[in-house]
């Protein structure tokens, strides 16, 4: 018979908030562990989305592959709907953790390139290559000493890592790095960048006068570190120094001296 939320131990909650409400839970009896999601019924009539929400269950019910999530079950009570979906044991593509794992061996590979008196200028997730115990590499440094024109620059791949002081055509310095790292890890956190328009020109009216927006989820230490990396002024940009004692990055980032540290390709360690 058809199972109810008085067959589930509710445990602690799942994402942040990206999806609604979902608990780890697992059955009473046989211990089976599930990602539980909570839609309050009043909320879908509100904004219409009941006939959707059918359409969802439906396909995913139906769909049964090793690469789509389960959604094994649902039942109601009188103000929520309950989704027993699969429980993804490793979590998101990109949390905090692996961001901030990321963008401190990046803040590490970039402070090396400047003490070298290099400056990458091109920084962007094309850019980057992963090695065999999953270390970050920078690669395509094809911009970096002899730089092309600016119009060269911006005419091929995507302008929304470009720092104001580019866009502007102002003189620029290692900073326009900094500019970059910023970007890139509200990309890494939002799987988007974040001036993003499908119009060139408002991403440039957007990066020159600092419009963006956090998502809801995103933790409070993540936008303050990317807060103090996306400045309009070069001079006022977190330093590369700064960025890697930032409390997102000691919180979060993985080294390989970490208990946890753990290779994502083999049992090397
Ligand atoms: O709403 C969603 C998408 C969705 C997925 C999830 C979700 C969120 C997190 C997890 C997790 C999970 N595993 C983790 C491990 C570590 C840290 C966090 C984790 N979250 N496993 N399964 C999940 C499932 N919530 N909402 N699907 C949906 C909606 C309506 C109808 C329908 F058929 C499907």
């Amino acid at each position: 018979s058809k199972l109810t939320l008085d067959d589930y131990e509710i445990g602690k909650p799942l994402g942040r908030g990206k999806f609604g409400r979902v608990y780890l839970a697992r059955t009473r009896k046989e211990h089976f562990i599930v990602a539980l999601k909570t839609l309050f019924k009043e909320q879908l009539l509100k904004d219409n989305m009941s006939h959707q929400l059918r359409r969802e269950i439906e396909i995913q019910m139906r769909l049964r592959h090793p690469n789509i999530l389960r959604l094994y079950d649902y039942f109601y009570d009188e103000q929520r709907i309950f989704l027993v979906l699969e429980y993804a044991p490793r979590g998101e593509l990109f949390d905090d953790q692996k961001s901030a794992t990321y963008i401190l061996q990046m803040i590490t590979a970039l402070k090396f390139c400047h003490k070298n008196k290099v400056i990458h200028r091109d920084i962007k997730p094309e850019n980057i290559l992963l090695g065999y115990h999953g270390e970050l590499k920078i690669s395509d440094f094809g911009w970096s000493v002899h730089t092309l024109s600016q119009r060269r620059q911006t005419m091929c791949g995507t302008i929304d890592y470009l720092p104001p002081e580019i866009v502007q055509r102002h003189s620029y310095d290692h900073n326009v790095d900094i500019w970059c790292l910023g970007v890139l890890t509200y990309e890494f956190l939002c799987g988007r960048p974040p001036f993003e328009s499908n119009d060139q020109q408002k991403t440039y009216e957007r990066i020159t006068t600092l419009q963006f927006t956090f998502p809801e989820y995103m933790g409070d230490l993540a936008k303050d570190f990317i807060s103090k990396l996306l400045v309009l002024q070069p001079k006022k940009r977190m330093q590369l120094k700064e960025a890697a004692e930032h409390d997102w990055i000691k919180r979060f980032a993985i080294t390989e001296n970490d208990t946890n540290y753990r290779c994502t390709n083999c049992n090397c360690v």
